[in-house]
């Protein structure tokens, strides 16, 4: 028989949660992006932040969902104008996360998701220390990361292999961090990664209502 339920007084409303910044980060390959789209899917409030990149668009990506792809010019205006929570130079070309959607979406009580490099990481992380939580994904090995890169074939050879060159630097960041996935099973992965959402989202500071919903408590016994 479940004992939960009990109403001997006055019913009373859920604590409620403030919302936080899950970011994914690792070098091209291991699957970051893979799992958020699959962490969207399968998660309620949580929204995904809509980076603005100067990169070309690939066959696959669509504008306004994987990205906002702009050019170089805009780019620049927008980061002029302060609109950017965060940018970086990435493998030559610009990234950078739009402020306005991300403070609404925390702002209703709703988690945002990023992925994004560890420029940015670093960025989040100093400009909202407590409200930022980072996780880490690491290829199972070299020869994974070369083969997932390779056959995702969404680059040419020359970018795959620049990306792969730049791999051993890009997992320097590990240890900036709180959580790290080595990605080897995906649905493995997947429920880790669910796992660090549900056990953030029962952070004492993150329940805004439990102050007065302990006091009340408290004075009813
Ligand atoms: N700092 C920062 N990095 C970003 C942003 N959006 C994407 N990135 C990162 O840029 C890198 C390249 O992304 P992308 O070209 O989509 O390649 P992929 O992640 O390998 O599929 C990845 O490490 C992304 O996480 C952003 O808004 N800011
Ligand atoms: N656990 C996994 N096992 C095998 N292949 C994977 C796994 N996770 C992702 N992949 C594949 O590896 C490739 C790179 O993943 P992707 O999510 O695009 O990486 P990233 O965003 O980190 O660059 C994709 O083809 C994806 O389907």
């Amino acid at each position: 028989m479940h004992e939960h339920g009990e109403t001997g007084s006055t019913p009373q409303e859920a604590p409620q949660r403030k919302g936080f910044m899950l970011v994914l980060s690792s070098p091209s390959g291991a699957g970051k992006t893979s799992l958020a789209r699959k962490l969207l899917e399968v998660e309620s409030d949580i929204a995904p932040s809509i980076s603005v990149t100067t990169r070309s668009r690939r066959p696959t990506e669509t504008d306004g969902v994987d990205y906002w792809f702009v050019t170089p010019e805009q780019f620049t205006a927008m980061r002029d104008r302060g609109e950017l929570l965060e940018w970086a130079n990435v493998f030559g070309n610009l990234y950078g996360t739009p402020k306005m959607p991300v403070e609404q979406t925390l702002e209703a009580g709703s988690d945002v998701l990023f992925d994004i490099d560890w420029q940015g990481g670093a960025q989040l992380r100093k400009a909202a220390p407590h409200d930022v939580v980072c996780v880490f994904i690491l290829p199972p090995s070299a020869e994974a990361l070369r083969h997932r890169l390779r056959s995702r074939a969404t680059e040419s050879p020359e970018v795959i292999e620049k990306r792969l060159a730049g791999a051993p630097h890009e997992i320097d960041a590990w240890q900036d961090y709180q959580y790290v996935i080595v990605n080897d099973d995906f649905d493995q992965s997947l429920a880790n990664l669910r796992a660090i959402l549900r056990a953030e989202r029962l952070r004492r500071e993150r329940q805004t209502r439990l102050p007065e919903f302990v006091a009340q408590l408290q004075q009813e016994l």
